[in-house]
């Protein structure tokens, strides 16, 4: 890809770029498909262009499943009919992200949708994620934290647990109560150390009494779109 020099332009915003990484995602979308619809402000401009392709005819019989209340809504409301997750498998997922590795490994969750975007998207034949390049990383934690989804009853014991992990972070809390998912849970956003293997870390997460999930998604996506001013790049795992 040509480099483009500063001056040559105003770097497009975020938001052109999250576009642009989605409407090439949706491109991926066929007739007939059942279609994982991911949560967040770049999955957002997946779902408006899948409904829009639907609207003109470009493509028919497309089932959505959707991530999240808001994806729902969502997809409702731009003409995607939209089922539950059954065992069915999708035949592709399309999503946001909140950190990608070289690898595609990924940080999801800061949207809150973890948990119902990794039941959805494990199903998936292909998961594609959208992002523009500020969520590109060379190691998980480089600039989220973990979100980790964690049951209600008892909290407090769950965090302390996880504290004993070596783990630092913090409750949720953008008000005066504690952020809630649609599940009903509570978020502990998590401080990754600098150094620490992913899988067994989250392994020892997932195994913590009161955690239901992280926002680890390992070895699951099948490519990248990452926007950046000079283009959209397609990413596929490095290992
Ligand atoms: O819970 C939210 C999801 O994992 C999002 O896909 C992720 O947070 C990225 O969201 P955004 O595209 O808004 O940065």
């Amino acid at each position: 890809m040509a480099e483009l020099r500063a001056t040559d332009q105003p770097a497009p915003d975020l938001e052109v770029l999250k576009k642009a990484a989605g409407v090439r995602a949706a491109a991926l979308v066929e007739s007939g498909m059942r279609v994982g619809l991911g949560t967040g402000s770049t999955a957002k401009y997946a779902i408006e262009e899948i409904g829009r392709r639907l609207g003109a005819g470009e493509l028919s019989g497309v089932v959505g499943v959707a991530t999240s209340e808001a994806s729902d809504a969502l997809a409702r409301a731009v003409g995607i009919p939209v089922e539950p997750l059954d065992p069915r498998p999708l035949d592709l997922a399309i999503d946001g992200a909140d950190e990608i590795t070289p690898g595609l490994d990924l940080i999801k969750g800061l949207g809150g949708a973890l948990l119902r975007e990794k039941l959805t998207e494990v199903q998936a034949r292909r998961l594609v994620i959208i992002a523009d390049h500020t969520k590109l990383v060379t190691r998980l934690g480089e600039k989220a934290p973990l979100p980790v989804e964690i049951a209600r009853f008892g909290f407090l014991s769950t965090i302390e647990r996880l504290r004993a992990l070596g783990l630092g972070g913090r409750l949720r809390q953008p008000g005066a109560q504690p952020y809630l998912t649609d599940n009903g849970n509570y978020i502990f956003d998590a401080q990754l150390p600098e150094q620490f293997d992913p899988a067994e870390l989250g392994d020892r997460i997932k195994g913590t009494l009161g955690v239901v999930e992280t926002g680890l998604f390992l070895g699951m996506a099948e490519r990248a779109f990452v926007a950046a001013p000079d283009g959209v790049r397609k990413l596929t795992p490095q290992r």
